[in-house]
């Protein structure tokens, strides 16, 4: 295995002159043999940089292969602004030679560089600050020995050419930036109990004759529960998608598209699990549907927001799921580039240890080796437990964040196998994605109870060398199974699980798969949090019992003055193209409350009075 290397074997590729040194500064991480993640990017020779022209063709900026290669430094003449003390003065904005910033975000998330980019192209000069060494969190990748491993799944929703809903190819073009993808043929191969074998065909005709081929005295229910999927997801469509928490925006698209808006109304506080029993009698088909929607929310579907349930069961075959060509991190790193382009910096490295406060309200943040920055407003792309918990610690944790920790709770973390195997051990034809539940419905949720499976290879053969394929395999597994053990018992239990977990995969689908790899790095709970810098590795926030629906879920403001969050513990929750939403209701909320959208602030505080009283009901 390839042990981490250091950041500063990075070469950063922007022009020196562009540069701010940070060189004295060093590594805010420290790297000790437990690192099981790290990433090492190294820019493909075939890369292309995404430069938007000023005239853009659809070819013009099509990314290739990833086309940007990580700096450490801010790329823009980005100076921090010195003051002792906690205070931001006037003498702080840029009249005194430094920066003042219209929006500090801090991570590099999909939710925080949509916002970030969304904000840039509105005109705001933004900065954002990422812990580690390159952009995307979850949505990152890493280069080991000639592969291109994802850090999350590779499951791409929102990455069409056609709709309202295709959020990343609209925040890639927004800073002039398109990507090739490839169509993937089926979302996903469902491998159930009882032999259950279905899959998820691109064409929802297809997925519906072969649901119904496995439950065909269930045919009504299936096509009444997967209709009502389809109502909301159309009225889903049909807006144009903002911040809900904007007035202005909100009130017009209920002028413009009563009913759609009153549909979604009705389904906010709704669950999938009790639309599906409204139609369905079938046990297991009651349980089909819960494989359906924790694939997607890590809870069964009387827990899964109706509003989310549909987004995903119908996305897949109105937009359908697309590949990155050369991999999910090229959408982060495309648009850190366009955040570059657009004139906003970026900080890798950049450790925010707390969020600085004047009278009560966010004005900048301070990093771990003591450089400050300030700004008109501060974007937290941490969890709300980690910007609440750490980064405001001493501060009494607001009645809203109370409210919503009494509806959420952390969600367990991963463990994840990368894997790069001999390419005849998988049979012709394999399916990109598999999520496999051997014999016990009951296990659904439970830690090691199923296994997430992607092989991005199938689509994308660039990802790894000739004649190999990646697996990337993940299961639930929570932080106390990896805490207090000793380095030793730490690897031997790494190894002891993931052989576990490679052996029922080697049952039930690949014969022969153990001999064929030929390389394997594991990652657990401590790697997530590690690297992802997300409180015990969650993998987002789910609901404690039954919530209501997506009524509880908070928006970006929060109850600090000048502070927002984005991110999956926003509305409307865990995913990619969910926390790519958030970053486009947060930019647009932050937009109008910097000036640079429309605002009104009567209305504004009713609406916001109105939806603090909602989420109480929750
Ligand atoms: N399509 C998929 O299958 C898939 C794949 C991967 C991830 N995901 C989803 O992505 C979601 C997460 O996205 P997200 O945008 O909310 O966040 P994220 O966790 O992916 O990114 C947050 C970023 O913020 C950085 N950060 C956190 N605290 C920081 C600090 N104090 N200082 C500086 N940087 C800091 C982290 O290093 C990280 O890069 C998950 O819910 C998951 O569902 C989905
Ligand atoms: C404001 C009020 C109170 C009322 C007004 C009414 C109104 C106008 C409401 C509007 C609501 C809107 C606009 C809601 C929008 C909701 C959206 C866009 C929801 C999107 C949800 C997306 C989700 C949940 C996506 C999840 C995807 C995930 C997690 C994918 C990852 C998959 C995996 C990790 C697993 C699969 C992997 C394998 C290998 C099987």
């Amino acid at each position: 295995m390839v042990e981490n290397q250091h950041p500063s074997n990075l070469k950063p590729t922007l022009s020196t002159s562009k540069l701010f040194n940070q060189t004295k500064h060093g590594p805010h991480f420290s790297l000790t043999p437990t690192n099981i993640l790290p990433q090492t990017p190294q820019t493909p020779p075939n890369s292309k940089p995404c430069f938007p022209s000023p005239k853009p063709t659809s070819l013009s900026n099509k990314l290739g292969i990833r086309g940007f290669t990580v700096s450490n430094s801010v790329s823009s003449v980005a100076k921090p602004v010195e003051i002792n003390g906690e205070g931001c003065s006037s003498s702080s904005s840029s009249s005194n030679g430094y920066d003042y910033y219209d929006a500090i975000i801090i991570g590099s998330g999909m939710g925080g560089l949509v916002a970030a980019t969304q904000l840039a192209v509105k005109g705001a000069k933004v900065l954002v600050l990422e812990k580690y060494v390159i952009p995307g969190g979850s949505s990152g990748a890493y280069q080991r020995d000639g592969y291109t491993f994802d850090v999350g799944s590779s499951v791409m929703f929102g990455f069409s050419d056609k709709g309202n809903l295709n959020l990343i190819t609209q925040a890639l073009a927004a800073v002039g930036c398109e990507m090739e993808v490839i169509p993937d043929p089926s979302t996903v191969h469902f491998h159930l109990p009882n032999n259950i074998s279905v899959r998820v065909h691109r064409e929802y005709d297809d997925f519906s004759k072969e649901l119904i081929s496995k439950f065909p005295h269930e045919a009504e229910g299936i096509n009444k529960f997967y209709g009502v999927c389809w109502k909301i997801y159309n009225a889903l469509n049909s807006l144009e998608l903002k911040s809900l928490e904007e007035p202005i925006y909100l009130f017009g698209q209920f002028f413009q598209k009563p009913l759609e808006c009153l549909t979604l109304a009705y389904y906010l506080p709704q669950n999938a699990g009790d639309i599906a029993r409204k139609f369905i009698r079938d046990p297991q088909l009651l349980s089909f549907i819960d494989a359906e929607c924790f694939i997607v929310s890590t809870v069964n579907a009387l827990q899964t927001p109706m509003i989310n349930a549909s987004m995903v069961l119908c996305d897949r075959h109105f937009g359908g799921i697309n590949y990155p060509v050369g991999g999910v991190g090229g959408i982060a790193e495309a648009l850190a580039q366009g955040l570059l382009d657009k004139g906003s910096n970026i900080l890798y490295k950049a450790n925010v240890t707390s969020i600085i406060l004047e009278d009560e309200k966010a004005i900048g943040v301070r990093l771990s080796d003591g450089r400050k920055f300030f700004s008109k407003t501060v974007i937290s792309n941490a969890t709300r437990w980690d910007t609440f918990g750490k980064l405001l610690k001493g501060k009494d944790l607001p009645k809203e964040e109370e409210n919503f920790q009494r509806v959420y709770v952390k969600a367990p973390s991963f463990l994840s196998i990368h894997v790069g195997v001999k390419a005849e051990v998988l049979p012709p034809g394999t399916d990109c994605h598999h999520f496999i539940l051997e014999n016990d419905w009951t296990k659904l949720e439970d830690a090691y109870g199923s296994i997430f499976l992607s092989i991005p290879t199938t689509l994308d053969s660039s990802l790894a060398p000739e004649g190999r394929h990646i697996l990337h395999i993940f299961t639930i597994s929570c932080m106390e199974d990896w805490e207090g053990l000793s380095q030793k018992e730490y690897e031997a239990k790494k190894e002891l699980v993931a052989d576990e977990i490679i052996s029922r995969l080697e049952k039930k689908l690949f014969p022969g798969l153990k001999s064929s790899i030929v390389f394997k790095e594991i990652g657990t709970p401590k790697t997530h949090r590690r690297y992802l810098a997300r409180d015990s590795g969650t993998y987002g926030p789910m609901p404690r019992s039954i919530p209501k629906g997506l009524l509880g879920m908070p928006f970006n403001t929060t109850a600090v003055d000048g502070l927002y969050c984005v991110g999956d513990s926003c509305f409307p929750g865990q995913g990619v193209i969910a926390v790519a939403f958030s970053g486009v209701m947060c930019a647009h909320r932050v937009a109008a409350d910097i000036g640079l959208e429309k605002k009104s602030p009567i209305l504004d505080s009713a609406l916001l009075k109105l939806l603090g009283w909602f989420r109480t009901l929750a």
